[in-house]
């Protein structure tokens, strides 16, 4: 049983990104997903007592740190944004981090859609907390081709650092791997010095097969990150999906050297479940992974929750949910 313990000591070091390769189709092809043995394994993870009660405060601080904190909805506005990253800055009452000793504690980053960048840049003004765009033509990624890579790289000029790209499913599901290798080379390319994160959302893929086989292409082709979701699929992320895309991220690693990031999003809410996440990620790519240069928590809600549990760490007593609505 993996034991998180808040003492893991890990370097600080500043990551090379994944400048890709060419397009192996031998590997992508002897890619596959024993379905019945990923499922077993995934069932074996949420409930497991993987984080001692001691260190789950320590562990629930490094999830916030990990945090993507989201909005993505159509009735988004200045305002909602500019308080989402009011909470990005401070996602815990001031006196529970002054209790928990960590003054300086804020999200990975602030995640909106390309017309909020602006309003999200200002906002996070001197915090040191990059701003992700999703583009593409979130979340279908139907829209032409053209557009989606201007739109990259009008979020980019709006100050975006992250571009969370959609891919295009098809792609996957006829088997063109070498128009999803091109494409996400594309997507990468328009999005210069800003960090990639490649959506594959997985519920659409068909398969686990499917899955890990997008996962290497789109990490030949030089994805920083790979996604599960957009959050608006009917299944998002799962932890068989995220055994799948981790182990190839494993591969990726042990084949190149390159370290590439994970981010599931999508549906997870429960401070519980991102401790079950955060084990997930330590078993199977190890402590160097749990950083938010190489993990994020796609998530719109998840922040409240975590800060319930600490809230209730440092009191000894819960809160009602709507005390810490997030926008
Ligand atoms: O990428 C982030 C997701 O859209 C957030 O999904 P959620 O609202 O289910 O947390």
């Amino acid at each position: 049983m993996t034991t998180l313990t808040a003492h893991d000591t890990l370097p600080q070091t500043v990551e090379p990104r994944n400048d890709g390769m060419p397009l192996d189709l031998d590997w992508v092809m002897r890619a596959t997903a024993n379905r019945s043995a990923i499922e077993r394994r995934a069932a074996t993870l949420p409930g497991r007592r993987s984080v001692k009660k001691d260190h789950q405060a320590a562990w629930l601080a490094r999830a916030i740190s990990c945090i993507d904190l989201t909005t993505l909805a159509g009735d988004d506005t200045p305002g909602r944004v500019a308080r989402l990253c009011a909470k990005s800055r401070q996602p815990v009452r001031r006196d529970l981090l002054d209790a928990l000793g960590l003054p300086g504690l804020t999200t990975g980053a602030v995640c909106v859609y390309h017309d909020m960048v602006p309003h999200a840049v200002a906002a996070l003004d001197g915090a040191n907390i990059p701003v992700a765009a999703v583009s593409t033509g979130f979340p279908a990624g139907l829209s032409p081709f053209h557009l989606r890579v201007a739109e990259i790289g009008e979020s980019v000029t709006a100050g975006a650092t992250e571009i969370d790209i959609v891919i295009s499913r098809r792609h996957v599901l006829t088997g063109d791997w070498q128009a999803l290798y091109d494409e996400m080379a594309a997507f990468r390319r328009a999005s210069g010095p800003a960090h990639v994160k490649a959506i594959l959302a997985t519920g659409e893929l068909g398969t686990l097969r499917n899955v890990a086989r997008a996962s290497l292409v789109c990490m030949m082709a030089g994805a920083d990150f790979i996604k599960t979701s957009t959050g608006k699929e009917s299944v998002n992320a799962t932890l068989p999906v995220s055994l799948v895309m981790i182990r190839a991220i494993r591969d990726y690693y042990q084949e190149t050297g390159i370290r590439v990031g994970y981010k599931p999003a999508g549906g997870i809410s429960k401070a519980k479940d991102a401790l079950t996440y955060l084990a997930l990620i330590k078993e199977e790519l190890g402590d160097r992974w749990l950083r938010p240069d190489l993990f994020r928590f796609g998530a719109s809600s998840l922040l409240g929750d975590i800060e319930r549990q600490l809230e209730h760490h440092v009191t000894g007593a819960y809160s009602a949910a709507w005390r810490h609505a997030m926008a």
